[in-house]
């Protein structure tokens, strides 16, 4: 069958994300813990050695501790990540004459879930795009692992396109760029940009995860693309869980280290995000920035993920219309 033989019905577009509780009760995040560290993409250990860990050690407390971070960032329409996902999704069916869905790697609705009902309702051709910029097999591959699952059951698969990842895009550089002078306009430019990306453990890259370099690569197309020195434009990695050594340098830790070297004004983004969530409303905005000032800093400015605004939405636009044409 050729693309021209095909109608916009028989095809569709599947944004996926990471997820997120269901409700920002310990129940909830216990349950979606349980599953997204369970997932050997995310954590590579032997079940005898990781899972009494998880059950016994890991989920009792953090679920409790994490459970008043999410309640203190729990918008009235649910978890920042769900709506604005949701956002995105309502906003790219605007712009494409087949149907948008999102599905969530862990929690509801679930990728395999997702992929089905398009099938049944008769959809032949499926562009998937996880909303991860930077790849990294802890994300992207986790995606495509469940889509994987999901064609192993079927007996008439649907055609699948997997976009693997869009750091370099030019409409994503631009709408990355056109965020930092947006919110130049309003607030000046500062001492530096802290690009503070999503980390991994870095065994993880020693395997092959090309992660670190795709960040890496981001932060030197923004600095080009801001026309700012590369050193204003400064790398680090947050959120890390466990003893394992993670790409460094760690947010909080350098955070500390840098009123001192004459860096007082800071901005900061966190461009492995396509949504904003926790991680970037409480750790990024709240607990990092209560450290930075803390060690001597004047002024801390979050600038919001990417979002729902009409640049990011042109850049899913782009890219599934690209996935498209290959067919
Ligand atoms: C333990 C290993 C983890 C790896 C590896 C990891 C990679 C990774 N995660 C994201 C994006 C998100 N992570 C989010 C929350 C979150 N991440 C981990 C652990 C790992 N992430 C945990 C345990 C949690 C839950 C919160 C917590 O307990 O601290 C979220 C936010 C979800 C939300 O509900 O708002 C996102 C998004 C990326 C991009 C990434 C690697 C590149
Ligand atoms: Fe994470
Ligand atoms: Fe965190």
């Amino acid at each position: 069958m050729t693309a021209q033989e095909l109608s916009s019905s028989d095809y569709a577009v599947v944004l996926v994300n990471l997820g997120t509780p269901a409700a920002p009760e310990v129940p909830a995040i216990k349950a979606y813990l349980n599953q997204f560290l369970s997932d050997k993409r995310v954590v590579d250990y032997p079940d005898w050695l990781w899972q009494p860990i998880l059950q016994l050690a890991i989920l009792p407390f953090r679920s409790r501790k994490v459970a008043k971070a999410y309640q203190s960032i729990w918008w009235p329409e649910g978890s920042p990540l769900r709506v604005i996902t949701e956002r995105q999704v309502n906003a790219l069916q605007q712009r494409l004459p087949m149907p948008v869905r999102y599905a969530m790697t862990y929690g509801e609705p679930a990728i395999g879930n997702t992929l089905k009902a398009l099938t049944e309702q008769g959809v032949k051709r499926i562009v998937i795009l996880p909303l991860y910029p930077q790849y990294s097999a802890t994300t992207t591959a986790a995606v495509s692992d469940q889509v994987g699952d999901f064609l192993r059951s079927c007996r008439n698969q649907p055609e699948i396109r997997f976009h693997k990842h869009y750091h370099q895009h030019p409409l994503y550089r631009q709408a990355l760029a056109a965020s930092v002078r947006q919110h130049w306009q309003q607030h000046g430019q500062a001492d530096a940009l802290l690009l503070s990306f999503h980390g991994i453990p870095k065994r993880f890259v020693e395997l092959g995860d090309p992660y670190e370099a795709h960040c890496f690569e981001t932060a030197a197309q923004l600095a080009e693309d801001l026309g700012w020195p590369q050193d204003k434009v400064i790398v680090s990695f947050q959120s890390r869980v466990g003893k394992e050594q993670w790409l460094q340098p760690y947010t909080d830790q350098l955070l500390q280290t840098l009123p001192a070297k004459g860096i007082k004004n800071l901005q900061v983004l966190s461009p492995a995000f396509a949504a904003d969530c926790l991680e970037t409303l409480e750790e990024l905005s709240v607990e990092n920035k209560e450290i930075y000032l803390h060690a001597g800093g004047e002024s801390y400015q979050y600038i919001a993920a990417l979002n729902d605004s009409s640049p990011h939405i042109d850049v899913f636009a782009a890219i599934v219309q690209q996935q498209l044409q290959g067919w």
